[in-house]
Order: C-alpha cells, then structure tokens, then sequence
C-alpha cells in the first residue's frame, strides 16, 4: 500500500534523508521510530505530497506522491504534527467542511462526518467549538479529519505529542481500532508507541533508515538467543552440569545473589542464553524437574525495545555550532513555513501547474509552500464564511 524507494530530501548541502526505503503493507500500522531530527517529519511530508523530494520515489496504492499528487491525496488522511483545525468551527461543521473539501459527494457526507465522529469518539463533542476542546479532543478531531473521507492510508505524524498520559492511552486504542480498515504509518520518537500499537517498526537515524522489523524480532536479534533467569534448588555444580547438557543451549553461568536479596540455603541462581531463535523453556523445565532438582523460579528475559533503539540510534550530536551555522546558511530554518493546511487539497491545480514549468522537483518546493500558506489562507476565509452563514 505505502511503498517508498530511495527516498533522498537534501536542503542546501545537507541530507535530511538519504536512500529512504521501506514497504507498508494493507492493513499494517507500522511505526516509523527515531530521535529528534532523524528525518521523521520530513519522509511524513513527501508522503503526504507536501514537500517533493529531492530524488527517489514514494507511491501510495500505486500512485506516485509527486507524479499523480492528486489521486495520493483521496487515499490518504494525514495528521500534521500541527493539526489544520479551525478554532471558530465547530467540531461537526469542520468536519462537514473537510468532507466537501476532500470531495465527499453531497449525499454521503452526513454519513462520514457521523462515521468519523462515532470511530473517534467525539460525538457529544460535535456542537462544541474547535478553540474550547482540550488538546486531547482537538487531536481526535485530528484524527477525525484524516480519516472522513475515509481513505485506505494514514499518516499521522506524532499522534500523541503534547497528550497527557489518559490521553495518550485512548489515542493509541484509537489508532489501534483504525488498523485494519486503514493502513497506518506513525511517526514517534517515544518507544512505547511502537511497542504497544505498531506490528513493525522502521528505524531511522540520522536521515537513513537502520533497522525494519517487528517489535520483538529487534529485541530477539539484540540478544542472538532467549535469556532465562532461574532460581533452583541442589548442588550448584549438579545444576550447571544439567543445564550444559541441554541442546539449543549457548550459554549458562550462575548469577551473583544481589546484596539485600534473601534466598533459602542450598538455592541458587543461574542464567540461561539459547542459541539464536531458539525457545527452550520447556526443555529446561522438565531437565531440571525430571533429574529431581527444585526449579522455583524461571523468567524469560530479553533486551528491550529501548536497548534495541539506543544501540541502533546513538552517535554523536552535531555540536552547537554547527547547527548555527546551518541555520544562518538556510532561510528556510529562519522563516519556517506553517504546517500545511489540510484543505490545501485545492492547491492541487496549482501545485500541478508548477510541476510542469519546474525541471525537477528540487527546485519546485518553495513554490509549492507558498501555494500551500496562499490557499491555506483562502480556504480559512471559506472555512468562515461558510460558518456564518450556518
Ligand atoms: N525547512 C528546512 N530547512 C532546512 N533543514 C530542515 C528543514 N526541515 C527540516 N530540516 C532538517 O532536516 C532534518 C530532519 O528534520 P525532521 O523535521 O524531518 O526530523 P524529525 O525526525 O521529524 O524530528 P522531530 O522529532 O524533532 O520532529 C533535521 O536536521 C532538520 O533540521
């Protein structure tokens, strides 16, 4: 459904991604996980038909994000870090407002604004106004805007920044709900998101991707094998003799009682590691039980998430200096532009038009933020004559 080739997004001399390839598959929520910088905002916009890439290629349901812009931006919902609400509509007439703009025939939108509101939760919300939501409500709405039209692919870029932690719980369940139906690329830089809502994870670091699998295979790759920690009771050199018996088995040792830790005498503690993808609690079990020694305790250990992410992710920061220095060199980071509006779906005619006068898609992208502030601005004049008129 999302597929991304070689994906390179240079400003000015420096490489914000470089060779960006990754697969999303119908139906998957897949986090794309990396620290601040890494590049996340940048491949979320290319995606979206935002921001053209440099070189590469990005296609969603077949389309290329550049080439058909048009035809990517009826598949997919997209969440800015920044969401485009408009604080003087009300939930329900925004939403209404979206469904026109994303070209929702007349008869149908009742029911998508209905469908989007039930699916995230925000139909007692549906009179209120945008400015009076709390961050959590307007994030839903968010969320609801995205998913009206009710698009194949979803790109929500940092869903849960600036939630508080109930918050953060029913987003994660509401993006969880939408999977299936939908096919989900997250941006985050927190962990858990990942570990608690995406089948797969890419990793990205310093603009290039460094790692892409499911949530527990990193974890199992890290270690090589399965970690066990045992509490046993016998002889000490009986027990590691067991152990050492067993096929599948890389490496056992005892462990060292921690000083404050109480253990009956005669018990001891020891560490199990199998070979790689290798799971042989079961044979450990029944080895130690069958040869008469007291197994009290076995827990399953293997490197986290987080162990994963720092040892693929931790290099050295670029120095102050040379992030000033970058900044004087490019007007962009002085004068950021303001996270495109959603109804800049308008702006497609023009973004065409530039497509066609501009050799390549480098050199179009300032012209392609302006149409998006100019129509951003338009569509906010609509958006309030509209509502004056309800
Ligand atoms: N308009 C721009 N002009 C110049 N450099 C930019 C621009 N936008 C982003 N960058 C740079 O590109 C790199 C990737 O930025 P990006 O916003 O994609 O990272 P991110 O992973 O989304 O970070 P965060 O988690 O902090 O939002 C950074 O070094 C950033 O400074």
């Amino acid at each position: 459904m999302i597929e991304v080739e070689n994906l390179t997004k240079i400003y000015g001399s420096s490489p914000a991604i470089q060779d960006v390839s990754f697969a999303v598959e119908p139906g998957e929520i897949v986090g794309f996980l990396g620290p601040n910088g890494a590049g996340k905002t940048t491949t979320m916009r290319i995606l979206a038909g935002y921001l053209p890439a440099t070189s590469g290629t990005a296609r969603i349901a077949g389309y290329d994000v550049h080439e058909d812009s048009m035809a990517v931006r009826q598949r997919i919902g997209y969440l800015p870090e920044l969401p485009p609400l408009y604080p003087d509509m009300t939930v329900e007439g925004f939403l209404y407002f979206v469904s026109r703009i994303k070209g929702v025939p007349a008869g149908d939108r009742a029911d998508k604004v209905n469908s989007a509101l039930k699916r995230c939760n925000i139909e007692e919300k549906r009179k209120v106004l945008i400015r009076k939501l709390s961050k959590g409500f307007r994030q839903r709405v968010g969320i609801a805007q995205a998913i009206v039209h009710d698009p194949p692919a979803l790109i929500l870029d940092e869903p849960t920044v600036g939630l508080d932690p109930r918050q953060i719980i029913e987003m994660r369940n509401l993006i969880k709900s939408l999977a299936g139906s939908h096919t989900i690329i997250l941006s985050t830089h927190i962990l858990p998101e990942v570990s608690m809502t995406c089948s797969r994870v890419t990793i990205i670091n310093r603009g290039q991707i460094v790692a892409t699998n499911t949530p527990e295979n990193l974890e199992a790759n890290l270690v090589g094998g399965t970690g066990y920690e045992l509490e046993i009771a016998g002889d000490s050199e009986e027990v590691l003799q067991r152990l050492r018996l067993l096929s599948g088995v890389s490496l056992v040792e005892s462990l060292p009682v921690s000083s404050g830790m109480f253990l009956p005498e005669n018990h001891g503690l020891y560490r199990v590691v199998s070979e790689p993808g290798e799971e042989i609690g079961k044979e450990i079990a029944a080895a130690l039980v069958g040869s008469g020694l007291g197994l009290y305790e076995m827990r399953r250990t293997r490197a986290s998430l987080e162990e994963v992410f720092l040892k693929l992710t931790t290099t050295e920061k670029i120095s102050s200096t040379e992030v000033e220095s970058e900044i004087g060199e490019n007007p962009e980071l002085e004068n950021p532009v303001d996270e495109p509006s959603l109804v800049s779906e308008l702006e497609s005619e023009n973004q065409a038009e530039v497509a066609d006068f501009a050799p390549s898609n480098q050199v179009n992208e300032l012209e392609l933020e302006k149409t998006e502030v100019a129509d951003s601005e338009m569509v906010r004049e609509e958006a309030e004559k509209e509502e004056e008129e309800a």
